[in-house]
């Protein structure tokens, strides 16, 4: 029972084009941060990997930590209870603003780590659907600035982001702000539909405030959410249109997400999901480290994906012509779970070795095999094409037949010349078995160059 989207009638405005830029497609690797006030109570019913849990508790058991505001208001729920236990029957969700403080905050140690780990682009929330704003706005009092830490930290992690040389972006919660609706708990995916406001002066305040970030700090990429309120997706002068007119104009490299709710998209983008194939599309997988992208306190190392997988998403994800925005979930206090750092330098220390098949490459004919091990596909700037291996503890593998000539001339892992006999089989040499994934290149041109 989707709702149909409103008719946009004859005046429906025509969206411009814009090409998705290549720094976006060379980047490969971008570090989500969700962080607010819901980083303070920090928790949502921990869902094991695998868990399967009824659709009507969907929203009452809900994972993400970050929808606390929502889920403390469902009677009965997990998180409502803890709410009281821990905060008291009088206290309110927004009420917690006030007690927000960031004594461990040092964005510029944040965004170093995040470069260092071979992040090129960082996408924190400025907005959440609680509508709690990070940054200076003049919209609403219900901000970082006027409440808790008092601090633009917007502003705060721009400087540092560009100043670590990554590209900034921003994440907008277009179609949800508790703050100024006064609907019941979202308790159902058609609740997720119906309660959201979709009227002019709501439009108009998403538009306002997504513009003030636009005016001041220029983001490399707008990943607005869920969808934007109806009123805005006719002509006029706070329309959607009109925001990406503004945007494309003051930030001609920019690039916005697929979750606006008209006929405009950049990059499309798959939650907790990847895509079957190379796409024709440009995509990007994103996720959290465990089941929440707000750290959520209750999970531990059990929840958290696995070193070694997260290697593989990455470079699952790049062969499918994809980019990986991975979630970091910091503390309220401006903290990183050591937890999810581990994580992170992990991938870091992989690609630091192996990035050649990663970065500003794009994808080959197909990404895998149908059969047989393990592999993934990609292609260099400079037509190196690599195989990479993800099972390297086999410590072998046989080559597609296409490949099998070119490899035996100029395949190597790394600059140890790689083994290949007549039928294919090329061994993987017992260093590189401990690794997550590892990199067979062949420097010549190949058949089927992507
Ligand atoms: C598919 C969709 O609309 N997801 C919304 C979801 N996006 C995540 C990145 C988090 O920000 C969630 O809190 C949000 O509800």
């Amino acid at each position: 029972d989707r709702r149909v989207g409103p008719d946009l009638g004859p005046d429906a405005p025509a969206y411009p084009q814009h090409e998705v830029p290549s720094w976006y497609r060379d980047a490969k690797f971008g570090v989500f941060v969700h962080w607010g006030l819901y980083s303070i109570p920090a928790w949502a019913r921990p869902r094991r990997p695998g868990e399967h849990v009824p659709v009507e508790l969907e929203y009452h058991h809900h994972q993400y930590a970050e929808w606390y505001a929502n889920t403390v208001r469902i009677p009965g729920s997990p998180t409502r209870l803890l709410h009281e236990r821990e905060y008291g029957v009088g206290t309110s969700y927004e009420d917690l603003a006030d007690s927000w403080t960031i004594e461990a905050f040092d964005p510029r140690r944040w965004m170093r780590l995040f470069a260092d780990c071979g992040a090129r682009y960082v996408v924190p929330t400025a907005k959440h659907h609680d509508g709690f704003c990070l940054w200076d706005t003049a919209t609403t009092s219900f901000s970082s600035v006027r409440r808790g830490p008092r601090r633009d930290l917007i502003a705060e992690l721009a400087e540092a982001a560009r100043e670590a040389g990554l590209r900034f972006g921003l994440y907008f919660s277009g179609a949800l702000d508790w703050h100024v609706s006064d609907f019941a708990p979202i308790r159902s995916a058609t609740d997720l539909f119906t309660l959201r406001r979709n009227d002019e002066a709501f439009a108009r305040y998403s538009f306002d405030q997504l513009m003030e970030l636009v005016d001041r700090h220029a983001p490399d990429v707008l990943w607005n959410d869920v969808d934007w309120p109806d009123a805005g997706k006719t002509a006029g002068p706070s329309s959607l249109r009109a925001l990406f007119e503004r945007y494309y104009e003051q930030v001609p490299g920019g690039v916005v997400n697929d979750r606006w709710g008209v006929p405009h998209l950049g990059y499309r983008t798959r939650e907790y999901h990847s895509e079957e194939g190379v796409t024709p599309w440009v995509w990007e997988a994103t996720r959290g480290l465990g089941t929440s992208f707000g750290y959520n306190r209750a999970e531990d190392d059990r929840h958290l994906i696995g070193h070694g997988d997260l290697v593989r998403l990455l470079v699952d994800t790049v062969a499918k012509n994809g980019n990986l925005l991975l979630n970091i979930g910091p503390r309220a206090d401006g903290s990183l779970p050591e937890d999810q750092v581990e994580r992170l330098r992990h991938l870091g220390d992989w690609l630091k070795a192996h990035g050649e098949a990663i970065y500003r490459t794009r994808p080959w004919v197909r990404y895998a095999e149908p059969v047989g091990a393990p592999v993934r596909y990609t292609v260099g700037p400079d037509g190196a094409f690599h195989l990479i291996a993800m099972d390297p503890s086999a410590g072998w593998l046989r080559l597609a037949d296409d490949l099998v000539e070119s490899a035996r001339a100029t395949a190597s892992w790394g600059d140890v010349p790689a083994v290949v006999d007549a039928s294919g089989h090329v061994t993987i040499p017992p260093g590189l078995r401990g690794l997550p994934a590892a990199v067979l290149t062949l420097r010549q041109a190949h058949p089927g160059t992507g």
